[in-house]
């Protein structure tokens, strides 16, 4: 099995480091996200209690009886809010659904941002008094981390440090809270049933807690399957599709999974925190010039990100 270099980053070199340790994390953040497209990171910003308290509640939304989850499914929210139950959301190109359930949290304008108009409201779970204030904080606190990132990442690529500040600020981020659910009966599997079936993000970048728990993989260059370890809290970002397009895939929308456990492991429930870090609908995706030559011709075809968001999220059943 081939090796993979994630390298364990220290987001406060970014933030509070010398002219040193600023350049140092770009350049290997950079390099990361060329090559493998993963890296993990320290000093994200959020407590060891914070996560403690957002698994609490994570662990009480999933256990709700069904009929009240269902309550939170919202068909005309394409899965956008609240709730989706099993059985809803499958992988490009596969026949069979992910073995998974999930509840999205997105983007609160507190400013005169006319684009509070174009975002739904966020759906508030009344059974459990704590999920709404606890998710928002640890919204807040990704969408903050990954802001730094993509500034190390401006930094990288040559851009002004604040080029996607203004498109992130307010921008159509989801902060995605996962159940992947206990097997009862393994036999009665459809073959191809996997937890999250081989897929690549559609966002910039995706921050995620949980990557601690087992069955998260990645695809390597060579084609083989690798196990995606993080340290206790360590967050693990990757590159999303919409950064490999505005970078003509210089910056790699690596292709990744979760694996189902061994036999004797499938009737616990797995939970992991997804932070899709997502722009405003307006910004342009079209690659930067500076990342097209002769060497590298133009790969994809211009286009915003509202409009692939949407071409995505038909193709994987969440928009009809
Ligand atoms: O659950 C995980 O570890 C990863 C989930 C994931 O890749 C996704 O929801 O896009
Ligand atoms: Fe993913």
């Amino acid at each position: 099995m081939s090796t993979v270099n994630i390298p364990r980053l220290d987001l406060n070199d970014y933030i509070h480091g010398t002219e040193g340790q600023r350049k140092h994390f770009s350049d290997e953040i950079g390099k990361a996200f060329n090559e493998t497209g993963f890296v993990t990171i320290t000093n994200h910003g959020l407590s060891k209690e914070l996560i403690d308290k957002l698994y609490e509640q994570v662990k009480a939304l999933f256990a709700l009886p069904e009929d009240v989850k269902l309550k939170y499914e919202i068909a005309e929210l394409a899965g956008q809010r609240g709730y989706t139950s099993k059985g809803k959301e499958t992988a490009k190109g596969f026949k069979v659904p992910d073995l998974k359930e999930f509840w999205q949290i997105g983007q609160t304008v507190t400013d005169n941002d006319p684009v509070k108009f174009e975002y739904p409201e966020n759906v508030h779970v009344e059974e459990l008094v704590e999920f709404n204030a606890i998710t928002g904080e640890v919204y807040q606190k990704l969408e903050a981390a990954g802001k730094h990132l993509l500034q190390a990442i401006s930094v990288y690529l040559g851009l002004d440090e604040h080029y996607f500040d203004t498109n992130v600020h307010n921008g159509n981020s989801i902060l995605r809270t996962l159940h992947y659910f206990p097997i009862e009966d393994p036999d009665a599997l459809p073959d191809d049933a996997v937890r999250a079936g081989a897929h690549e993000d559609i966002n910039l970048i995706t921050l995620l807690i949980g990557a601690s728990a087992d069955g998260l993989e990645l695809l390597t260059r060579e084609n083989t399957w690798f196990p995606v370890k993080a340290h206790g809290e360590d967050v693990v970002v990757n590159v999303g599709d919409m950064l490999q397009r505005l970078t003509n895939g210089k910056l790699k929308s690596t292709t990744h999974r979760v694996v189902n456990p061994p036999r004797e492991m499938m009737k616990f429930s797995r939970f992991s925190v997804p932070f899709f870090l997502h722009p405003k609908a307006t910004m342009d995706l079209s690659s930067l010039p500076s990342t097209i030559d002769a060497a590298h011709p133009k790969q994809f075809t211009d286009i915003t990100a509202g409009a692939y968001l949407d071409e995505r999220l038909r193709e994987i059943g969440l928009k009809k």
